[in-house]
């Protein structure tokens, strides 16, 4: 069982969320759309050069265009590269691109989990993409994900059982509820942005590193006590 911590803004997060033993890090890169805890790239860079290679490290894109996502891929060089926009989703033709401009990468599509038609999608994508992340949307967010709330996992569940690529669940999670969803839907990994996050007066997120640490614990007892 991997998990994910989005979205971090900040080193000194960066390396609280490797010191608690988390597997993924993952930054969302500005790329003109107002996203809640984007970076810009020189941000984005700081981050993964903190971390290294301690960590997979993980470029969040929400854009109007496969073109928009090639600059910051080619300059950053993450190991993956997470594709989350409304209007912009992966194609075959993406992925050969992005795995020629930064060798090694592994794309990562989000499926909007917003009613049963998410499982002939899910299919698809799990095609072509090297992963997908089951996630929540909020139609107040520019992409799909960052929600905090959850959703249906019985149809997460039905997904991991049909399809062959690695699933990642997201949408919702947090200390209280992960072992919970792991035990229901058995995914690859799990994915956590607002409930391990601190909401700022301002509005901003900061993540805590003590739910960033009881989220890992409890996602990784669940997951062991399943053979996972
Ligand atoms: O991280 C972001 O800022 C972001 C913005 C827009 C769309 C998706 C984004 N993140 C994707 C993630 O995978 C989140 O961690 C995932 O959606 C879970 O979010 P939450 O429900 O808040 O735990």
């Amino acid at each position: 069982m991997i998990t994910q911590i989005y979205s971090i803004q900040t080193a000194e997060e960066a390396i609280a969320c490797v010191e608690a033993g988390v597997d993924r890090i993952g930054v969302a890169i500005d790329t003109g759309i107002r996203l809640p805890a984007q970076v810009n790239e020189e941000k984005c860079r700081e981050i993964f050069t903190a971390v290294g290679d301690k960590v997979v490290k993980v470029l969040i894109a929400v854009t109007k265009t496969g073109e928009d996502v090639y600059g910051p891929l080619s300059r950053l060089r993450p190991d993956v590269i997470h594709i989350c926009g409304n209007e912009f989703f992966a194609t075959p033709e993406f992925v050969a691109r992005a795995k020629k401009i930064c060798p090694g990468v592994e794309v990562l599509q989000a499926i909007p989990m917003t009613g049963p038609k998410a499982i002939d999608e899910a299919v698809h994508f799990a095609e072509f993409c090297d992963m997908i992340i089951l996630d929540s949307v909020d139609p107040k967010i520019a992409g799909i994900g960052a929600a905090g709330v959850t959703h249906d996992w019985a149809l997460d569940a039905a997904i991991v059982r049909k399809v062959k690529c690695r699933v990642i669940l997201a949408g919702g999670l947090g200390p209280d509820n992960v072992a919970e969803a792991i035990r229901i839907v058995r995914p690859w990994g799990v994915d956590s942005f607002t409930k391990t996050s601190d909401r700022m007066p301002d509005g901003s997120t900061k993540k805590n590193p003590e739910k960033v640490h009881l989220f890992i614990k409890n996602a990784k007892e669940a997951a062991a006590e399943l053979g996972l």
